[in-house]
């Protein structure tokens, strides 16, 4: 038997020696490797909090002490010390979450996994332990790039100021959010490593002086006198100390004694204090140290040897149309420029910042930060383009509103993992952008259906320097092209039928879906139109009347159906005094839990089969309903 199957819950490593901790430590890794690669997950970030897990558990009493972990995706450790050893399904349907889950455990606490959060749940915990006299401890695990995020330095600010109340801040320092932690804190985090290597190699330097017969003495002796100049030279006074919070470290992340013994010290405190440790992404795997790209920071199922992928996509990702499209286009126009929040590569910007260096902003986690800043430069002559993942420009929202859009600037936004993402979990799906962005003045939308209009939809968004665009496409393969038979208005017909009782309004990738479920619906009889109105706000002047040619409309999006694409066409319609049917189909307004996205499509009905069925009843009761004289 190991001794990670020994490991039932946290007090089961409390009698372990350091030796039996090392050799759990390599079992761990041993058990991630295999099993991350089997499943797909965030196999670097786990590799390198290993020790840091094993001594959390030790020092602190969970869940009565509180374990927070920001984002999450590097908690995988966590869930096998706290009872969770099966990883069969790990991110899949009816298994492990890739994030804290407090349905899971009561050592869970956060499961969002925006990152930047964990030290505002601290600050809130710590304040509740406080008020109500609860002697529990609250530690918060912050990586270095989550650090680059503004929501840390709002609760840092917060905590700092609390000199009397205890709260541990743990920063796993491996100087990586994807690619390399960028800004002035990732240099301050260098600093304070090199702080470290200050003070041994002025230890080395006074033995050896000490040793130097006749000037050694006084040449030490001067040195000494220089330290004061020379330590906030190479390793400026703390920041973090500056600011009131008592610093531990740096210590080796990876030696769990001397991780338990700085954690040990801050425990003790009275007060704030903040714990540095130097990790290393994807510690023990080999193929990951070597992945220069992110560290194995999320890697699909894979063969552990090769690495090679155990499903290879079926064509290419929109990520990849986008990120050529973006490269091309930069070639023409020389005022566009290209911001990311720490996902250059995931958000397809490679090529354009191997073309165009000087032209590329990696401004850390912060879509605020992003949104504002592309307000400057829009507003100083160039044409950025922001691209993040759906679910996280949410935190941007007043940003885009109050800094982009009421000022006119002609920005861009791409936004992929646009709609139901499955795996990552319930705050990862791309469902709110297409509701909570209908509200935003002048902002135009588009979601391209397939790899043409995605190009040239981006075109058209480059155009506008007086307004911002925004594109959103999901996680998937693009597919294969939809031809348009025709065009009405600015909308796409895919399915042309004059005589249709039905008209299918197909929201970006849903096109494909709204052309089987037409076809399905011609087999029982129906006949249906499929049109794609490509810029989906506002909505097309020419939708309204084209819709009261029909019996019927149904808007198909993949977004939640609340406020959304087709909340908006039913208002376009009253507005327009069409009275004609109307039927949304889209994400209903709950968290999603974990799945393929192909599983979860299939529950909320955003599926042929499921579209056909509801629109041919919603079609029979309206039937029902009409005097017979008024049918044809
Ligand atoms: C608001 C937000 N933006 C972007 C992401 C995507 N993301 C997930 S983990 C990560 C890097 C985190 O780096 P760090 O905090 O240093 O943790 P590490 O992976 O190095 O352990 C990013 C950018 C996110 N989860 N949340
Ligand atoms: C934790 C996090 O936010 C990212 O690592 C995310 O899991 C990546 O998602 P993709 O795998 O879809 O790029
Ligand atoms: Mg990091």
């Amino acid at each position: 038997m190991t001794i990670l199957e020994t490991i039932k819950g946290p007090r089961d490593l409390w009698p372990l020696t350091v030796p039996q901790l090392d050799e759990l430590a390599e079992e761990i890794r041993a058990f991630l490797i295999r099993a991350v690669a089997r499943t797909g997950g965030h196999l670097g970030p786990n590799l390198g909090v290993v020790e840091l897990s094993l001594a959390l558990h030790r020092v602190f009493d969970s869940p009565q002490d509180k374990v927070l972990w920001d984002t999450g995706h590097q908690s995988y450790v966590h869930k096998l010390l706290t009872g969770r050893q099966d990883f069969s399904k790990l991110r899949g349907k009816g298994g492990l979450s890739g994030y804290p889950s407090r349905e899971e455990s009561e050592h869970d606490v956060i499961e969002n996994s925006h990152a930047s959060t964990v030290l505002g749940w601290a600050d809130g915990l710590a304040k509740a332990n406080e008020l109500l006299g609860r002697p529990d401890h609250v530690v918060a695990v912050i990586g270095d790039g989550a650090l680059t995020g503004g929501m840390a330095w709002e609760a840092l600010n917060n905590i700092a100021a609390a000199k009397d109340r205890p709260l541990v801040i743990v920063v796993n320092d491996n100087e990586r959010s994807y690619a390399p932690t960028i800004g002035g804190l990732a240099h301050h985090l260098a600093a304070l490593r090199t702080a470290d290597g200050y003070e041994r190699f002025l230890s080395w330097g006074k033995d050896l002086l000490d040793r130097t017969p006749v000037v050694g003495r006084p040449l030490y002796d001067s040195l000494h006198g220089a330290k004061k100049g020379f330590k906030d030279a190479f390793a400026p006074q703390g920041l973090f100390e500056d600011l009131g919070l008592k610093y531990v470290g740096p210590v080796d992340g990876h030696d769990v004694a001397a991780v338990e013994s700085a954690l040990r010290r801050a425990k003790g405190f009275s007060g704030p204090v903040l714990v540095h440790c130097i990790t290393e992404k994807g510690r023990g795997y080999q193929p990951a140290l070597e992945d220069e790209a992110d560290r194995f920071h999320a890697v699909g199922a894979m063969d552990p040897q090769t690495c090679l992928p155990l499903s290879p996509p079926s064509g290419p990702s929109w990520t990849s149309v986008f990120g050529d499209a973006l490269a091309e286009e930069g070639a023409r126009r020389p005022e566009v420029v290209a911001l990311t929040a720490a996902m250059l590569h995931p958000v397809g910007l490679t090529k354009f910042a191997e073309r165009f260096p000087e032209r590329v902003f990696d401004v850390g986690i912060a879509e605020q930060h992003a949104a504002v800043s592309a307000a400057g430069l829009a507003t100083g002559g160039l044409h950025p383009v922001v691209a993040v993942y759906a679910t996280f420009l949410n935190r941007a929202f007043d940003q885009v509103l109050m800094d982009v859009a009421l000022h006119r600037c002609g920005v861009t936004f791409v936004l992929d993992r646009a709609g139901v993402t499955g795996a990552d979990g319930p705050s990862h799906n791309g469902m709110w952008d297409l509701s909570v962005l209908q509200v935003v003045p002048g902002l135009r939308i588009a979601a391209p259906r397939d790899a043409d209009e995605l190009r040239a939809q981006l075109r058209e968004a480059l155009d506008v320097d007086d307004a911002p665009t925004l594109l959103r496409f999901p996680k998937e393969s693009v597919g294969e092209p939809l031809p348009a038979l025709g065009r009405v208005g600015g909308m796409d017909v895919l399915r042309q039928d004059d005589a249709a009782e039905v008209l299918l309004v197909a929201v970006g990738a849903m096109a494909g879906v709204c052309l089987g479920a037409a076809e399905l619906l011609a087999g029982s009889g129906v006949r249906c139109a499929v049109v794609d109105p490509r810029w989906v706000k506002p909505v097309d002047p020419a939708l309204p009347p084209l819709a009261a040619r029909h019996r019927l409309v149904a808007v198909v999006e993949d977004n939640s159906r609340t406020g959304g694409v087709g909340a908006a066409v039913g208002q376009a319609l009253r507005d327009a005094g069409v009275d004609v049917p109307l039927r949304t189909f889209g994400i209903p307004e709950q968290f999603l839990a974990h799945a393929s996205r192909k599983e979860v499509l299939a529950e909320i009905g955003l599926t042929p089969v499921e579209i056909a069925g509801r629109v041919g009843a919603a079609l029979a009761r309206r039937e029902a309903l009409e005097p017979k004289e008024n049918q044809e």
